[in-house]
């Protein structure tokens, strides 16, 4: 039975030296949105590259749609692919105007619906009165989003973005966002977006793949990675963790914040993973801490704690304007279901 959506197996691919993607399996339903979140050098670029047909990789198989694109003797051509690519910088022509940059490289018969550049503008969330402008005469996000009708005008089933909105101040980058998932949606395409934005790659995509060194990690929706990490490592890169050293026995661990309810039950020595804004200030029954210092970011506040007797350096992320001072001593809880991992002796209390 032929699967539809994109499918990666086994996907191995090196440069020079050794692998930089070693193995990868990756699945895109037809129409869903993956985000391969890794730190720089992971290997997300080349995982895309290999996915668009720019290199050849040593092993394995890519399908799209139940076709062979890329698996023994096949490597299709990149532009037989039927795969748009938005790159980061959106790579316009600058002496094109939009329209000359949107119907670019179409075969001719389709270049001369030059009447539906305008409905591409619309979908990307831009007037059609933008259609004569050369890029020069464009805002970044602006221009990203022609990038983005470029690739979209050719109808891809799969459009890949690689780091689109990473050069575009925090409104715009949000906007634009948004206004390229709606058009994604809208034509139903599937979509793997790369990002080392660990924010990004929550609100963008129903599910998350996160690559280290060259290898997936995990995959599952945004809130099974954020929540229920495979490893620490996951857990501490899709955001501010503390690991703390615990004494679990059935549902329930010990550690420097108290008796912790467990998510999942374990037993004996295990890592502790609790984020800040798990942590409640100002409980009287729990244990009392130091505030060491605040850092106010508006809608809240992050809060460094010390406990007397403990190395832990402790973090709670606490509404903005219900934020302690430096100096105070507080309560500590923390009310919900906490995860463990097994104790490993390389990973100390981390912040
Ligand atoms: N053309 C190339 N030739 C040789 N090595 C390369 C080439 N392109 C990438 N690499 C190496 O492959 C590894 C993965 O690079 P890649 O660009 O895929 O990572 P990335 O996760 O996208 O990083 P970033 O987030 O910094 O863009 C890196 O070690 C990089 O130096």
């Amino acid at each position: 039975m032929t699967s539809r959506g994109i499918v990666i197996s086994d996907l191995t691919v090196g440069y020079d030296g050794p692998p930089v993607l070693d193995q990868v399996s990756l699945q895109v339903s037809s129409g869903g949105t993956v985000a391969v979140l890794g730190p720089s050098g992971s290997g997300k670029t080349t995982l895309l590259r290999a996915l668009a047909g720019f290199v050849r990789p040593a092993q394995g198989r890519i399908e799209v749609d139940g076709k062979v694109l890329t698996g023994g003797p096949v490597l299709v051509a990149p532009e037989r692919r039927g795969i748009g690519y938005v790159r980061q910088d959106g790579a316009l022509f600058p002496h094109l105007d939009v329209t000359g940059n949107i119907l670019f490289g179409l075969p001719r018969a389709e270049r001369r619906r030059a009447t539906q550049v305008g409905p591409l503008l619309e979908l990307v969330g831009l007037s059609p009165s933008l259609a004569r402008r050369r890029p020069d005469q464009l805002s970044g996000g602006q221009q990203q989003r022609v990038a983005l009708a470029r690739a979209l005008a050719r109808e891809p089933a799969v459009v890949l973005l690689d780091e689109p909105f990473s050069s575009l101040d925090t409104a715009l980058r949000a906007a634009t966002r948004e206004a390229t998932l709606t058009a994604l949606t809208q034509r139903g395409a599937t979509t793997v977006l790369v990002t080392h934005d660990q924010a990004e790659a929550l609100s963008f995509a129903d599910r998350i793949a996160v690559i280290f060194d060259g290898r997936i990690a995990q995959i599952g929706s945004p809130a099974e990675v954020y929540d229920a990490p495979a490893t620490p490592e996951v857990g501490s890169f899709l955001g501010d963790t503390m690991l703390l050293a615990g004494q679990a026995a059935g549902g329930i661990v010990d550690c420097v914040l108290g008796t912790l309810e467990l998510a999942e039950p374990a037993t004996g020595k295990v890592l502790v993973m609790v984020r800040p804004e798990q942590v409640v200030l100002g409980d009287p029954s729990g244990p009392t801490a130091h505030v060491v210092s605040v850092a106010y970011q508006g809608p809240d506040a992050m809060v460094r704690l010390n406990l007397p007797n403990t190395a832990a350096r402790l973090m709670a992320r606490v509404p903005g304007r219900r934020a302690p001072q430096p100096g105070d001593e507080v309560g500590l809880a923390v009310p919900d279901p906490v995860r463990s991992f097994p104790d490993s002796p390389i990973l100390p209390i981390s912040g």
